[in-house]
């Protein structure tokens, strides 16, 4: 049955097109960093059989070459997070992309704020990037209008802006399954964004404040997601980037022992005890409080990886006979326990399902080795690279971005000043502080973030007029705001009519009533 003629050769022909089309596309020098499990025929199944063009994927062409000229200079873009468009209008004067931050659509875009568990519905971000396109077109529009009203020779001491500047998305882990991520990924590809991340964390397992952040997944997990992204952007054939940010380096448990490339860092009790889970339970009937059953239970479970077992047990030369065989990418612990058995002395006991927690998962050693080859093994499927790190510990930045950069020289790599960093505290002196953009951007971190502005930048702004309104009333009004932004150089409000779009509303008008409005 069909409502069409049945042409089979014109669809194949149309198919074959399609394949040849998406091979050359990989093979433009813009796509050459990456490589795909899957075929362009598959792509080509997967298409729609009319054409559709997406503004994302020149936006992201646009960033690749923003990005791309950082890295030949050594320099960097640094952009902070917001969710509000009058903002991205006054940012874009000085930044070059706009960063659309998960933790503050959670905190002011959803029915029901809240810290970012990355707990709400998953078209939120895409949502907020896609109210911020076509704010972005808005002032694009209304500014080339205003300038068009004008000769050249004016339009010379007129200002003029790139409001268009790309949209970096934080895509968070993709919100479920893979068949949201790829709906999230069409989404953020629809709004309009330049450039997404995912990261390798579990959905719905932060717990910041007893102390349990993060939960990674296994290195499988991971690829698949970022497979399920570039997929989908293959499917919409769109130069939108894609960016792998790995969190393993600052996570405290791993949902499954599945994937052995893991092995290596999941962390069992070498004391055989009774199950952490039936310890606290026990523990708070006797009216103990939930962190101090778990600290208690946690000091007496000799917690270590099963390598750190097998040193605590063997002679020096056992370990080394063990390390040089046992500690390699990818060996699993039935093997590691296989090799211990062979050669060291003594028992060594460990056992990764006794440290498990409530929600099932494994306890997890935090390192810089393990970002390094999860960012080494997925960087062929995206763009950049992120290695999130909470705390600015420089020799850890270092040798990330070396490590990853000795298989891949050219990558690009983006770094977010996160909520709590402290400086001082770590001891960075004021020289280090000032110069620490600088001096990472030298290390191929093109694109430098302060995602969460929007909260604190804000509250202090509208707390200081909140004071001052109160205290002053319209007398308060005119001296913080309405004098200074009417005082040359005027500040962008409805008191500017460009700004405001009052000429644009005035030009429709015009083209209707079939008058001019260019000079
Ligand atoms: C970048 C981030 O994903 C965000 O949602 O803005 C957060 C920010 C933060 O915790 O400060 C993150 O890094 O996880």
């Amino acid at each position: 049955m069909s409502n069409v003629s049945l042409d089979l050769d014109a669809e194949e022909a149309a198919f074959q097109a399609q394949v040849a089309a998406i091979e050359k596309e990989w093979q433009n020098p813009r796509q050459a960093h990456l490589q795909r499990p899957y075929s362009a025929e598959s792509i080509a199944a997967l298409r729609n059989t009319i054409p559709i063009t997406y503004p994302s994927s020149f936006q992201g062409d646009k960033l690749w070459n923003i990005l791309k000229t950082h890295l030949a200079n050594g320099t960097c873009e640094k952009t902070f997070g917001t969710t509000e468009p009058t903002v991205v209008s006054q940012m874009v004067k000085h930044q070059q992309t706009v960063y659309v931050s998960g933790a503050l659509c959670g905190l002011s875009e959803v029915q029901h704020p809240g810290c970012d568990h990355a707990d709400y519905p998953w078209d939120t971000v895409p949502k907020v990037v896609e109210k911020i396109f076509k704010a972005q077109l808005f002032h694009d529009q209304r500014q080339h209008q205003f300038r068009m009203r004008h000769s050249k020779e004016e339009r010379a001491k007129l200002e003029k802006y790139d409001f268009m500047a790309p949209i970096i998305a934080d895509g968070d882990m993709g919100f479920g399954g893979l068949t949201t991520t790829v709906k999230l990924a069409k989404l953020f590809v629809e709004a309009g964004v330049a450039m997404i991340h995912l990261d390798d964390l579990a959905i719905g397992l932060k717990k910041f404040t007893v102390g349990e952040g993060r939960t990674v997944v296994p290195t499988s997990e991971y690829l698949s997601r970022l497979t399920a992204v570039r997929m989908q952007f293959d499917v919409m054939g769109t130069n939108t980037l894609l960016m792998c940010r790995c969190d393993t380096d600052r996570s405290q448990f791993i949902t499954s022992t599945i994937d052995p490339r893991d092995h290596e860092y999941i962390i069992g009790a070498t004391k055989d005890l009774d199950p952490l889970v039936e310890y606290i339970a026990q523990g708070m009937a006797e009216g103990k409080p939930y962190v101090q059953a778990r600290d208690e239970w946690k000091s007496q479970a000799g917690l270590m990886t099963f390598d750190q077992a097998v040193k605590e047990k063997a002679t020096e030369e056992e370990y080394q006979q063990y390390a040089s065989k046992a500690i390699a990418y990818g060996i699993s612990l039935k093997e590691k326990r296989r090799i211990a058995k062979e050669l060291v002395k003594q028992d060594v006991f460990f056992d990764w399902e006794l440290p498990r927690s409530k929600e099932g998962q494994y306890m997890w050693k935090p390192n810089v080795k393990t970002i390094v080859e999860r960012a080494i093994l997925v960087a062929p499927l995206g763009d950049m690279t992120w290695a999130r790190m909470d705390a600015p510990v420089w020799k850890d930045i270092v040798e990330f971005h070396t490590e990853v950069r000795k298989v891949y020289p050219d990558r690009m790599f983006a770094f977010g000043f996160t909520g709590m960093y402290n400086y001082e505290a770590a001891g960075f002196t004021q020289e280090q502080i000032k110069s620490f953009s600088d001096d990472m951007a030298k290390l191929g971190i093109v694109w430098q973030v302060q995602p969460i502005w929007s909260v604190a930048g804000l509250n202090i702004t509208a707390e200081k007029f909140s004071k001052e309104w109160q205290r002053d009333g319209i007398a308060g009004y005119i001296e913080a705001i309405s004098k200074p932004s009417r005082a040359p150089p005027i500040v962008d409000g409805f008191h500017k009519l460009s700004y405001a779009g009052s000429y644009l509303a005035d030009a429709f008008f015009a083209v209707v009533a079939g008058e001019k409005i260019v000079p």
